[in-house]
């Protein structure tokens, strides 16, 4: 039966076969859901609306990692990004920065939380995020320096709301710890084969395939 669904980017929506970019055979399953498609990534707000733009998706979007939630043209935005700065400068005063060159795509548009890359050494990063009560989740793409009282499935619930729908209807599928709090909201939820630990353990249920095929093969099973 099919459902609403909650869909991670990164590691998900992503091409199987290891090159980068999202694989486009998801553009025409997604475009035809009969049911709304949530986007929920810890991507700056404008990707998940220009890839439901792009895919032909009305925009449902969880963004920043629940940070911001737009659905049936209302945005909220949840916490704002001057704590994650303060952290930033702490890091910098030890003489790291957050490793993605000039000018910085990944934050330039993020509102509520900054984004370091892998590369950044974990352990200063974690201190001065300790140091300002914030928390550092890695999806494996990026390390995001955000408030610890934020998280994808509190999204998913305004989301839920926003179409008048049970967030327990959603099918959630994701890779990484970013995802954890939307598979305890989402009625049922799959993790992805390339999935971390995290988002193994508290999925319901583990893909075969990986990344793009492990959300085609949910696809599949729903219809
Ligand atoms: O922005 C990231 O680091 C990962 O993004 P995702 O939540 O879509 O996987
Ligand atoms: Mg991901």
């Amino acid at each position: 039966m099919t459902a609403p669904l909650v869909l991670d980017i990164d590691g998900t929506l992503t091409r199987a076969d290891g090159e980068p970019g999202i694989d486009p055979r998801v553009f025409e399953p997604l475009r035809e859901w009969p049911e709304p498609v949530v986007i929920a990534t810890g991507k700056a707000f404008p990707f998940p609306v220009a890839l439901s733009q792009f895919v032909g998706l009305p925009e449902r979007v969880i963004a920043e990692n629940g940070g911001i939630v737009y659905a049936e043209g209302e945005a909220s935005v949840v916490g704002d990004r001057a704590a994650a700065e303060t952290a930033v400068a702490s890091l910098r005063d030890r003489g790291y920065d957050l490793g993605w060159g000039q000018p910085d795509l990944v934050n330039r548009w993020r509102e509520t939380e900054i984004a370091a890359n892998l590369d950044v050494p974990e352990q200063p990063l974690r201190e001065v995020a300790a140091e300002h009560g914030l928390e550092v989740v890695d999806t494996g793409y990026a390390y995001h320096i955000k408030d610890p009282e934020i998280a994808k499935g509190d999204g998913l619930d305004a989301v839920a709301e926003l179409l008048g729908l049970d967030p327990s209807a959603f099918v959630a599928v994701g890779d990484s710890e970013n995802d954890v709090s939307t598979f305890g909201v989402a009625g049922e939820s799959y993790a992805v084969a390339n999935a971390d630990d995290a988002a193994l353990a508290a999925a319901d249920h583990v893909t075969e395939g990986v990344h793009a095929a492990g959300t085609l093969e949910v696809l599949d099973l729903l219809r």
